[in-house]
């Protein structure tokens, strides 16, 4: 992440000497800042002042944090004075009941003059003036209350101020981050390309370009997937575009190849933001934010996982941005049952999966492998057992791994068996059961893994099958499955910490069929 960080943004300037009594002083603070915010700082457009990053930004006298600030503000903070008392307790009425608001859906936050949480999606026209058309899809769409992580980070974002969020697996991050996108571009063709979503697999790209076109049913939006034809032969000129959805590398290869002009970006935002900073990606990710140069550009980052190298990267890089954590920070979701099974060996793995399977089949199943040679070889097993399975890896044409995923969603395929390359941000809906057979590289891994199931207020299960061999691994698991709510062996939570965070070992392949060499 070091690597990731000295290059990440290399265009942005924010002098961590200068300000490292600053970075010390929000390490120490950070827990006892939410509170303080929650209780102190004022809900602003509830106070009646509209905040943007291009008007002045207001503050009230209350404001307690100003001098904490790691995250650089883009513009001096202005006191307005409260001069009645009575105007005073009205604020302190609205800060307070912001506060309830938040404490109620677990949302915490850090950062300063934090609009409050919505109540309902009524207030976005009440609030925001948000246009009918929104409304009406949001209410066909059956979405009737926001979601945690949409009442605050949409008033953040509408209100003109970068953010980075971190909440459950299937808790609606895509509509928090879409939503403000939708309600401050105009439609409409001729202006060039206003808003950028980047995901990191084509499949979560193609799927919250679906998303966002329902969202703007009505209206003429042109929201545009960058596919490999469009990245490679486009005419970006010609083409009307208002909303970008790509994965970094199109997006980079047209940026720099076809010379994409993204000068006029006005929200850029990072969904799984942690694979994004991963180091493959960097780089991408890297020349497309330097391609959107709009000085008055609203970067967002979302992810249900935040390390803190991460965080930290984000500080650094965004200009006075609200950090939201809804519930605990890189936990999975607890509507989950999570489950681990011992099965010994490879051997072992097999077998326990076809008792899983006799026991109590359940579809539509998720089963997540390591590798694509992995994922082969488990589907050469089943794919004659009495099962409809089918596997997805990055081995398949883009076409092949569509039919993949909609024969999943459509329910005729009962068994997917998968890469990590689906472990992120796909919506199936009402997946029942999501299970391990080799164990995930890392607890992030595991939190996304299996928030493919527990989705939308839905409930969900995951088995977690481990050998001898993962062992020494389980306490990053065991320690993910206490956070949310479940039962984790206590000898498991006593292993020793380890130091190597990924694990990826080398296993023996799946097969029950004789080997070649046998007589
Ligand atoms: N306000 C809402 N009410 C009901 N359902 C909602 C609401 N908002 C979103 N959803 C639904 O919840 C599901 C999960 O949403 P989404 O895919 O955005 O989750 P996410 O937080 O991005 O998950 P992940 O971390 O796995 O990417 C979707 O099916 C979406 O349609």
């Amino acid at each position: 992440m070091d690597r990731a960080s000295s290059m990440l943004f290399g265009g942005v300037h924010f002098d961590r000497k200068r300000f490292a009594s600053d970075i010390e002083r929000f390490k120490e603070k950070e827990a006892e800042q939410d509170i303080q915010i929650e209780t102190e700082s004022q809900p602003i457009e509830s106070a009646g002042i509209e905040n943007g990053r291009k008007k002045k930004r207001k503050a009230n006298t209350f404001e307690a944090v100003e001098s904490f600030s790691v995250f650089k503000a883009s513009e001096p903070v202005h006191i307005v004075e409260v001069d009645s008392s009575e105007q005073k307790k009205e604020v302190e009425k609205q800060i307070e009941q912001a506060a309830l608001l938040r404490k109620k859906h677990g949302i915490h936050i850090s950062g300063h003059n934090v609009p409050a949480p919505l109540q309902s999606f009524e207030e976005l026209s009440s609030r925001y003036g948000c246009k009918p058309f929104l409304l009406r899809n949001l209410s066909e769409l059956g979405f009737k209350e926001p979601t945690p992580i949409q009442r605050q980070a949409i008033p953040i974002l509408l209100s003109g101020r970068e953010c980075f969020a971190c909440a459950p697996t299937g808790s609606g991050k895509t509509l928090a981050f879409l939503c403000p996108i939708l309600m401050k571009i105009k439609p409409g063709s001729g202006d060039g390309i206003k808003a950028v979503v980047i995901c990191p697999t084509r499949e979560l790209a193609a799927q919250t370009t679906r998303e966002c076109k329902k969202l703007t049913k009505g209206r003429k939006f042109y929201v545009k997937l960058m596919t490999k034809e469009l990245a490679r032969t486009g005419d970006f000129k010609k083409m009307p575009c208002t909303v970008l959805v790509s994965t970094p590398l199109r997006l980079d290869f047209a940026v720099r190849k076809r010379k994409l002009d993204l000068t006029r970006v006005e929200y850029l935002v990072l969904d799984e933001s942690d694979k994004l900073f991963e180091l493959g990606f960097v780089e991408q990710i890297d020349s497309v934010v330097k391609a959107c140069s709009n000085p008055s550009i609203i970067r967002s980052l979302f992810s249900a996982t935040l390390p803190d190298s991460v965080e930290e990267l984000a500080r650094s890089i965004m200009h006075d941005a609200v950090r939201v954590i809804v519930g605990r920070k890189n936990s999975a979701s607890e509507l989950i049952k999570q489950k681990l099974i011992f099965a010994g060996s490879e051997e072992g793995k097999l077998l326990a999966l076809r008792q899983c399977f006799a026991q109590s089949l359940n579809p539509p199943v998720l089963v997540f492998v390591q590798s694509k040679e992995r994922a082969k070889e488990l589907y050469k097993e089943l794919a004659f057992d009495d099962i409809k399975a089918d596997v997805i890896h990055a081995d398949l044409s883009q076409e092949q791994r569509e039919n993949a995923v909609d024969n999943f969603r459509a329910g005729k395929t009962w068994v997917l068996i998968a890469t990590d390359v689906i472990s992120r941000g796909m919506d199936f809906k009402g997946v029942n059961c999501v299970i391990n057979y080799d164990f995930p590289e890392s607890a992030a891994a595991y939190i996304h893994r299996i928030g493919r199931s527990g989705r939308a207020g839905r409930h969900g299960e995951a088995i977690t099958l481990y050998t001898e061999e993962d062992k020494p691994f389980l306490r990053n698991i065991a320690n993910v499955m206490v956070a949310s709510g479940c039962e984790g062996p206590s000898w498991i939570l006593s292993l020793p910490k380890l130091r190597r965070k990924k694990h990826r070992p080398q296993r023996d392949s799946i097969s029950t069929a004789p080997d070649d060499n046998e007589e």
